[in-house]
């Protein structure tokens, strides 16, 4: 049978704009469905809009206009993000089309022909915020747990959906199927709340109270419920009962949301399907939330990050990045720029930036700017070969397990692996040697190799940066590079004419713009050390230094591995990293006390320190000249 995928995010409420949160589980989305095509499976990505309901009546109110104008214009807000963030969904549902309120109907008879429906009394504390009745039991000091509010007392006449019919049918079902709901925790969560005996759902609001929603098609008093009516999307946008997209794709269905609409999703939800006759879901995937300053980002509180602010500032990819490697899928994460920032600057900047910068150049220097021919890769080179496998791999286990800060680290190991590698061929060497040409050619290669690997694998996360690589390789057609593609090792063709191109992440100077907002006065400086004789200062030999190669020393993230010329070649490893990228210092000429006893620092020997001082906003400045000094001569 062909493989198949259908990924879902929430269909987000239209009663204020669009944030970090939906931006995550919608990127999130994104990444599996570029993920699972480029595996060569047939997929579907559905996102939209929920847009009845209580809590929009009263925001269009407020804006004075209808509830229907008011969904207008906030859907479309959602609508146009998404294009923006290079969200490829599949469709864009809103709970206002015509098929969708058909599709509720037709559901809402089935289940009421069937005699799972109800109509009776209920009295009870309703949450306008929630749109929901509290139990007394539920609510804290008389107040709603989520909202503070104290809630309305109501007595309604209603219909309800018998959902405790279903209860030991739903128990059963995810014991049976453990990967049901998941993480864990929240599959705990849902068999927990089970534990209690399952309330029937009122699914009906009057229209003498509220008319913005769905009618029940046996009742024309009543409006649906707003979630009986949002839940529906999921088979509604993909043409339930007979559509070839609900023949093929409901059977792999997979919903994401975050764990504040956990019950709905995980209760409501597949009682209601089973009740209609539909096969539950296949997986109901749970992630945690972004807080701010430890409280949830959210729309009610308004302590929201725009999305589009941060794309704009540092990039899309970036941002991409930023939020699927920080947040590990089901916990929390807390959102702070200068965490983004940090990983920018040392992820995406050095690691990625550099490893591409490095090969390109030296492919363009060293092979004339054209994928060199190899005859065969072997030892030494097939240390890149074999991590490639390993690490496609891993990344698969980790689409698997839904674990995407995982894949990153993989593939990160991976860049660090490369890394390395370039500095232990030293093909600078290699060049000097015709009687090298051949090894050269096959490190060069295998490093081109080895980003078209990294390419095809950062691209579901960031699939801008992974086509401007693929052009920097000369593939004609980067859209034609998939998982199938990198399996096999060599199938970048030689001959290839390597394209030059901008850099792919520039390094942002975080602390000059913070400080301009701070205004941090300086410490003083400190007191001045006691006396020394000429013939003691005599005793330290400083030289001046030329900088060879920079880069940075793995895991650490304050380290450079300098090599430098004092008229003997050295290795000194310096704490700039979070000042300097190593390409801003080849060919600098700096200080360095030559005659110091030489330390290790992370397992590298360095002989030597270089002399360096601080600027006015806390970073550090290494010590260099206004004219060009003479390599390895005396400082006095
Ligand atoms: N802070 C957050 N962290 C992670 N995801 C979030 C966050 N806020 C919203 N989401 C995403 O949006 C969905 C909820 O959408 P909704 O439109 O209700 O947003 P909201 O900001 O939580 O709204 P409100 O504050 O009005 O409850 C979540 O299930 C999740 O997919
Ligand atoms: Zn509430």
């Amino acid at each position: 049978m062909e493989n198949t995928y259908y990924v879902t995010t929430p269909i987000y409420y239209v009663n204020a704009s669009p944030h970090l949160g939906h931006a995550y589980t919608t990127i999130v989305a994104d990444v599996l469905a570029r993920y699972h095509r480029l595996s060569g499976h047939r997929t579907f990505f559905l996102t939209g809009t929920d847009e009845h309901g209580d809590k929009i009546a009263e925001a269009a109110d407020k804006s004075g206009v209808t509830p229907k104008a008011y969904a207008d214009r906030i859907s479309s807000q959602f609508r146009e993000l998404w294009p923006k963030l290079s969200v490829t969904n599949d469709f864009f549902i809103r709970t206002t089309d015509a098929r969708h309120i058909e599709t509720v109907q037709t559901i809402l008879r089935k289940v009421y022909d069937a005699g799972d429906i109800y109509f009776g009394h209920y009295e009870g504390f309703y949450c306008v915020g929630c749109e929901r009745f509290y139990t007394e039991k539920e609510l804290v000091d008389g107040k709603c747990p989520d909202h503070q509010t104290e809630p309305e007392f109501r007595k309604e006449s209603n219909y309800f959906f018998r959902m405790s019919r279903y209860q030991e049918w739903l128990i059963a079902h995810i014991k049976e199927h453990p990967d049901f709901i998941r993480p864990e925790r929240y599959r705990n969560e849902v068999l927990a709340f089970l534990r209690e005996p399952l309330e029937d759902l009122c699914i009906s609001r009057p229209k003498a109270r509220l008319s913005w929603g769905i009618t029940l098609p046996f009742d024309e008093n009543y409006v649906t419920y707003v979630w009986f009516d949002a839940l529906i999307n999921y088979i509604s946008g993909i043409d339930y009962p007979d559509g070839e997209n609900f023949r093929t794709f409901w059977p792999v269905a997979e919903h994401l949301i975050a764990k504040d609409i956990l019950k709905p999703h995980g209760i409501y939800w597949p009682t209601m399907l089973k009740a209609a006759g539909i096969e539950p879901y296949s997986h109901l995937n749970v992630h945690g939330y972004w807080n701010v300053d430890s409280s949830k980002m959210s729309k009610s509180i308004g302590n929201v990050v725009r999305p589009l602010d941060l794309k704009d500032k540092y990039g899309l990819d970036a941002f991409r990045y930023y939020l699927l490697r920080e947040m590990v899928f089901g916990l929390d994460s807390s959102f702070s720029e200068e965490s983004f920032v940090l990983r920018v600057n040392a992820e995406l900047a050095n690691d990625l930036g550099n490893l591409v910068s490095r090969v390109t150049s030296m492919a363009m220097k060293f092979c004339q700017g054209a994928v060199p021919a190899v005859t065969e890769v072997t030892g030494a080179d097939r240390i890149l070969a074999d991590t490639a496998f390993r690490v496609l791999a891993e990344v698969k286990t980790s689409f698997r397990e839904l674990t995407f800060h995982k894949a990153l680290m993989s593939i990160w190991d991976y860049i660090g692996t490369a890394n390395r590698y370039i500095v232990e061929q030293e093909p600078w060497n290699l060049a000097k040697d015709q009687s090298k040409k051949a090894k050269l050619d096959e490190v060069i290669y295998s490093l081109l190799e080895t980003l078209r690997v990294i390419a095809v694998l950062i691209s579901p996360f960031m699939p801008g940066s992974a086509e401007k690589i693929l052009l920097q390789l000369g593939i004609a057609h980067p859209d034609r590079e998939n998982f199938g593609t990198i399996r096999t090792w060599g199938a970048l063709a030689p001959g290839l004419r390597l394209q030059r191109g901008e850099a792919l992440f520039p390094r942002i100077d975080y602390r000059s713009e913070t400080a301009a907002v701070e205004q941090k006065i300086p410490a003083p400086p400190p007191p001045i050390k006691p006396e020394v004789s000429y013939e003691d200062f005599e005793k330290i030999d400083l030289r001046v230094a030329r900088i060879l190669e920079a880069e940075i020393v793995p895991k650490s993230a304050k380290l450079l591995k300098l090599k430098i010329d004092i008229g003997e070649e050295r290795t000194v490893v310096a704490g700039i990293a979070k000042d300097y990228a190593p390409e801003q210092l080849v060919g600098k000429s700096i200080v360095i006390v030559a005659n110091l006893k030489p330390a290790k620092l992370m397992g590298i020997e360095s002989r030597g320190m270089l002399l360096a001082t601080d600027t006015t906003d806390e970073g550090i400045t290494v010590l260099s000249f206004d004219r060009e000094p003479r390599t390895g001569a005396k400082v006095r």
